[in-house]
């Protein structure tokens, strides 16, 4: 199964809160192409669980329009070809490591040699080789973010979805597995959106930052990444590193306003 490129295309949700309208997302537009790492940041509230629920065809957006390869995110995850991982690992707590890896097969009803073989080697590339057997109650916060990282990557998804996978982890962990992340997605690129609240995280594995603002929604600035990979951890003290984290911070506290370049929204652009 190859990646599929994202579409985005106005996308607005309003949500009833104790009988009044939230306008959540406002005519958020975003194109990537097939085998991009998307990752979303911006304040807490402006979104950007919203629209990686949609991604996940979880939720419906009001107004506009979501294609994933050509493909609505419901009829990608109905065939198997979504890769979810959110913050808190939500494994079943009463399967085992290997048992957990192999759940995306059991809900499309399908295990081939070739599948059992995914999943073996799957536990291997994360590291849980002689764990396999294990309940999740066994293994420490890395290790099952690494089981839920394996089980949204075994099916060989179009699309990886990351609503912050390392957020409940420390900061040793959390770039171990950082770089871990990036290992696994450049031996397959996989077209990624992730959510986070980590400004370097999103430096780190990106190739776009998308900025987002809050009250409504809104995306304020897409910020390409320019360092090469494979990229080292050490990338992450470099200047222009820093740089680029006190822009993108700055970014986020004032809503879009600064002159960096980068792709505009619709809503920018007044077209909408
Ligand atoms: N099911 C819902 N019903 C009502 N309001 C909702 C619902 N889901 C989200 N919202 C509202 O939509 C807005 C965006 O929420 P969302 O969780 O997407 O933000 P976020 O950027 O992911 O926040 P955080 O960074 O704090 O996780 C918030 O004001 C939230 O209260």
């Amino acid at each position: 199964m190859t990646s599929a490129g994202l579409h985005i295309d106005r996308v607005s949700r309003r949500f009833d809160v104790d009988g009044r309208s939230l306008l959540a997302l406002d005519t958020v537009s975003l194109d990537a192409p097939a085998g991009s790492f998307i990752a979303l940041i911006g304040p807490s509230g402006c979104g950007k669980s919203t629209l990686l629920r949609m991604l996940a065809g979880l939720d419906q957006p009001t107004s506009g329009e979501l294609h994933v390869g050509g493909e609505t995110p419901q009829a990608l995850q109905q065939r198997g070809a979504l890769g979810i991982a959110f913050q808190e690992a939500s494994l079943l707590p009463w399967r085992s490591v290997e048992s957990n890896v192999r759940f995306p097969f059991d809900v499309i009803g399908r295990m081939t040699r070739a599948d059992r073989e995914r999943v073996r080697e799957m536990i291997a590339l994360v590291g849980l080789q002689g764990f396999e057997q294990a309940l999740p109650s066994q293994l420490s916060g890395g290790m099952r973010q690494r089981v839920a990282i394996a089980r949204a990557l075994v099916s060989q998804p179009q699309l990886l979805l990351l609503d912050e996978p390392f957020g409940a982890l420390d900061q040793i962990l959390r770039r171990s597995m950082n770089e871990e992340l990036q290992r696994l997605w450049l031996n397959r690129p996989v077209t990624t959106v992730m959510v986070t609240h980590s400004v370097d995280e999103a430096i780190f594995l990106a190739d776009k930052v998308v900025v987002m603002s809050g009250r409504p929604g809104r995306i304020a600035r897409v910020v390409d990444i320019p360092f090469p990979r494979e990229r080292p951890l050490s990338l992450l003290a470099s200047a222009e590193c820093r740089k680029l984290e006190a822009e993108l911070l700055a970014l986020m506290f004032e809503g879009g306003t600064s002159d960096r370049s980068g792709s505009r929204t619709g809503s920018e652009r007044g077209d909408d």
